[in-house]
């Protein structure tokens, strides 16, 4: 990343943008922040550091940026608890009955004090949780901008490329480039401990929220990949984050060359390559396979995938390390088991001595966990941005010792009266007005919408050169394939844009992009922003509530962390903004300690089918005594009781159940398990077992009955099943009547082959209701919602543009692209199901069927759709408009392009005269762009002829 400094070139002495005018509010206020700061508080003789610091700068920083220290590792069974004043909860601070010892030099060589109390797991939980371990930094202490401190690591033994690190100069190079040339302490103090480097013993360990955490993973994971040529697998939750991982890797490494051996024999060497860094998740397009991969960045599904294919081809012995960003998710209700049945199943494959490295900020049950996973841990509390933290309620900012810090003047003006609003609008005027950015996050999409609305009204005029690439950030969204949002319209000018689940990804990634340059000064985000973000916030303005309940501990954790990143701002401040009323079950959330992590293979028995299902289809477990030996290495044997007790009926019932869905078969004679055809099928498309069965049932019914007279059935046959959950789609029935009632006979026939009756959605329209109380009735009503879900997905494919689409069925447009691409992802698994089932017929109209999707486009304009920016309306128009092949492309001229290119434009006519002229040019780059690839793939397509 970047290092942007928080003084920008052409700011003035007082650190104010010149382009920024102070503009007073409305209300005749000048908004308060920067908030004036607190008395200093004396530091008591229960601060944990009475560090005999020699450096008076450092010690004035020591409040706010914390020193690292660890406090435990997995070789050690002292326990050093740092202790924590901390008013909110009763007998806070104060030494207690903590014993003060003394503890070995720190990283700079100075011998500390810490208090330690055995008893107090709660109080250490909380210190752990507010992320620092001594009371807060008065503003005034202000610490020094970064990191401490490689300048007292005499014998640079915290730079990369020290020999101890075993990092090759390219490596070194390419971590520079991103702006990470020395290791934190507490990086280098971790990835030291004994076995880590050699790759002999796994770690987990937590640290707060941009502490760092990643680079010991990565240098971990590079170390495997560059010195031993081992592949890599990185595990992260969200897809926004396996592409920021992709991009960081890629940026890293993309000087690094290894050997290829020749014909396997690494005597004869002559060939040299660029590692392969591939990132996975449902909707990527990545062509490269297992083998050709070094480093596979994947959200949980897609590591699973990659895991199971490479133990049944018995390639597995590649895999050098897997790395779980964001071990948490553990714990997660619908995805935390496979995550755990992941891990288990590499710890199954002992023998293969794949190294395994977790880490979080959100744990309190780290040791159960490195039991588990046989593993080193260590834990932190190092954070090296200081982070200021508030909490705000009727215009008062208090900090977490409850002082009051600051008054906000209530506003006279009727849109400002509620002083949660008054609140935001004033700490977000006061950050803007010195150049800095600001996420707020609210608690829906309807909330953020209107926050940046009202916010636009007081944000700070600026000048032509700031308002100029606005307007360029503006005419981007112009652009996008679904067009000029109407709020963005309004907000981006001034600076302010939204930023949740309904906008596609290409509004998304502008938005962050133009966000991160600093042309956007404040984002009113939803929960999308909280997790793994690394973007440059001053100021963290945090609604405690997401829906109508509390966020919880873990998200609110994840949201504070998102101010003052490293790298990208010098510190952070949060303001968590409630009501009054709301002060009780806030403060709870606040004093909550971080979960411990649970196994959710104990609750209902999903999890247990499919871990035991990918045991026997990969052949990892496949005997009674195997199973059970696999059993023994999850997460939930280490948690239980009593585990053989609890889990032995719960094994023999999902065994009988994976028997009846005819997915496993016993041979009772040789006293073994092995898989079916469907249970491979399964394990082999991602599927868990009952959507395995599910999709079995459906797929075979439409083998028998397939109409191919129009596109509804096929469509129906790809819509993802777990896009037709209660959960993510309500149906409007009338609306649903609508759409039926315009089939034609071949579309009423295919619905009747899946089993949707017209009469049936009629009642509904008149107000009939849907039960779900049986599983036929469970199953019917997934067959209705799979259909209303399936006729959104046919407007795409016959090129209705989806905002069009999103507006016909009165649904957030993210979630219209977000069906479209998770549907390539299933036709793609679907795909690969039919191929282990044997169905070849239905694995080719499946992959059609995916690559138009993907496309957009219907099928005679699948030639032309494999330029870049022709999809959807713009192909049909360059058809239209006698462009009918990349050949006839690659022949026009820029001029010809442009024009076509205006046609195909949304909302164009809402852009005012003088910025049309600049749009123009806008489209001119994108016809070049378009004639050049146009003749690129003209060209290669003459080559593959002629080579035929
Ligand atoms: N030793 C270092 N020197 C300079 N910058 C660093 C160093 N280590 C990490 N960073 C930078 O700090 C930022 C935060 O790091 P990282 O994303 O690893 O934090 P994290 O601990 O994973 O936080 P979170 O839990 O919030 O995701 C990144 O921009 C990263 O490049």
């Amino acid at each position: 990343m970047e290092n942007r400094p928080s003084t920008r070139p052409g700011t003035s002495s007082n650190g104010r943008h010149p382009n920024l005018r102070e503009r007073q509010l409305p209300n005749g206020n000048i908004p308060p922040p920067p908030i004036p700061p607190p008395p200093q508080r004396q530091r008591s003789s229960s601060t944990i550091y009475h560090a005999k610091r020699t450096n008076p700068e450092y010690t004035d920083s020591i409040n706010s940026a914390i020193p690292p220290k660890r406090l435990r590792t997995g070789n050690e069974e002292q326990h050093h608890h740092h202790q924590q004043q901390n008013l909110w909860s009763n007998g806070g601070g104060g030494g207690g009955g903590g014993r003060e010892i003394k503890v070995a030099p720190d990283w700079s060589g100075n011998e500390t004090t810490m208090n330690i109390d055995h008893e107090d797991e709660g109080q250490n939980q909380r210190e752990r949780y507010f992320g620092f371990s001594s009371p807060p930094t008065s503003s005034a202490a202000m610490p020094p901008p970064s990191t401490p401190l490689a300048y007292q690591d005499t014998q640079n033994v915290h730079s990369l490329a020290h020999t101890k690190w075993g990092l090759r100069r390219e490596v070194v190079m390419g971590f520079s480039r991103c702006g990470i040339e020395h290791m934190y302490p507490w990086q280098a103090e971790c990835l030291g401990m004994s076995g880590l480097l050699t790759g002999d013993r796994n770690v987990i360990y937590t640290a707060p929220t941009s502490a760092g955490k990643s680079l010991v993973a990565d240098i971990l994971a590079i170390r495997k990949v560059v010195n031993e040529r081992k592949k890599a697998i990185v595990v992260l939750p969200y897809i926004a984050i396996v592409q920021e991982k992709t991009r960081f890797l890629k940026k890293v490494l993309e000087k690094v060359r290894v050997a290829v051996p020749k014909r396997g024999r690494w005597d004869k060497v002559n060939l040299w390559k660029h590692l392969n860094i591939v990132g996975f998740h449902g909707g990527s397009k990545a062509r490269m396979g297992w083998k050709e991969l070094d480093v596979a960045v994947c959200t949980i599904e897609k590591a699973n995938a990659l895991i199971n294919a490479a133990i049944e081809d018995r390639t597995i012995d590649q895999l050098g390390i897997v790395v779980f960003d964001e071990l948490h998710m553990l714990d997660d209700d619908h995805r935390g088991y496979i995550l755990e049945l992941l891990a288990t199943k590499l710890l199954c494959l002992a023998e293969e001595k794949i190294q395994i490295v977790g880490m979080s900020a959100t744990i309190s049950n780290v040791k159960v966990l490195a039991t588990w996973l046989n593993a080193q841990f260590y834990e932190c509390a190092f954070r090296p941005i200081p982070l200021k933290e508030h909490l705000v309620y009727d215009n008062n900012i208090y900090n977490y010792d409850e002082k009051l810090v600051a008054k906000l003047p209530p506003s006279e003006l009727k849109e400002l009266k509620d002083p949660v609003t008054n609140a935001i609008v004033s700490l977000v005027y006061g950050a803007v007005i010195e150049d800095h950015g600001v996420l707020v996050f609210c608690e829906s999409r309807r909330r953020c919408e209107d926050v940046g609305k009202l916010l636009v009204k007081f944000m700070p005029t600026v000048d032509e050169e700031v308002r100029e690439k606005r307007m360029e950030i503006v005419r981007d969204l112009a652009t996008t394939s679904t067009g000029l949002d109407f709020t963005l319209e309004k907000t981006v000018p001034a600076g302010v844009a939204f930023h949740h689940a309904g906008l596609t990804t290409e509004e998304r990634d502008l938005i962050a992009e133009a966000y991160d340059r600093g042309v956007i000064k404040v984002i009113c985000c939803t929960a999308t922003m909280a997790a793994g973000v690394n973007l440059p916030a001053r100021r963290v303005i945090i609604s405690p509530r997401m829906g109508r309940d509390f966020l919880s501990p873990t998200m609110l954790k994840q949201m504070r962390g998102r101010a003052g990143r490293k790298g990208k701002d010098t510190h952070g401040e949060n303001y968590l903004c409630c009501r009054k009323e709301d002060l009780a079950p806030v403060k709870e959330v606040l004093n909550a300690p971080m979960p411990s992590i649970q196994s959710c293979l104990g609750g209902e028995t999903t999890g247990l089918k499919r871990a035991l299902l990918e045991g026997i289809a990969t052949k990892l477990a496949t005997s009674t005594e195997s199973l059970h030996e696999y059993m023994r290495a999850t997460l939930i044997y280490h948690t239980t009781p009593e585990p053989l007790k609890y889990l032995k009926p719960k094994i023999l019932d999902a065994i009988e159940y994976l028997k009846e869905m005819n997915l496993i078969s016993e041979d009772r004679t040789r006293g073994y398990f092995h898989a079916t055809k469907i249970g491979n099928a399964t394990v082999a498309s991602g599927f868990g077992p009952e959507e395995g069965v599910f999709l079995h049932e459906e797929l075979s019914r439409a083998l028998m009955n397939f109409n191919l007279e129009s596109d509804m059935h096929i469509v129906y046959q790809f819509t993802p099943i777990h896009s037709s959950t209660t959960a993510s789609v309500d149906i409007d029935w009338k609306l649903m009547r609508e759409e039926v009632e315009k089939l034609d006979e071949s579309g009423i026939r295919a619905a009747a082959f899946v089993g949707v009756n017209p009469a049936f959605v009629n009642k509904m329209a008149q107000g009939g209701i849907l039960r779900e109380d049986s599983p036929q009735n469970i199953s019917k009503a997934r067959v209705y919602r799979r259909f209303y879900v399936s006729l959104m997905l046919r407007e795409l494919l016959n090129e209705r543009p989806v905002h069009i689409v999103a507006a016909n069925y009165n649904i957030a447009r993210g979630f219209i692209q977000q069906l479209s691409t998770t549907c390539k992802g299933f036709a793609t698994t679907s795909g690969t199901f039919c191929k282990v089932m044997g169905w070849t017929g239905l694995a080719v109209l499946l992959e059609h069927y995916s690559w138009r999707l993907d496309m957009g486009v219907k099928a005679d304009l699948m030639g032309l759709a494999r330029i870049p920016f022709v999809k959807s309306v713009t192909a049909r128009i360059f058809h239209e408009n006698g462009l009918k092949s990349v050949e006839a492309v690659s022949a026009s001229n820029i001029e010809a392009l442009v024009k076509l290119l205006e046609l195909a434009q949304p909302k164009k006519l809402r852009l005012r005269e003088a910025e049309m002229g600049k749009m123009k040019s806008r489209l001119e780059q994108r016809a070049g762009i378009i004639l050049e690839a146009a003749v690129a793939i003209y060209e290669q397509d003459c080559r593959d002829a002629a080579e035929e």
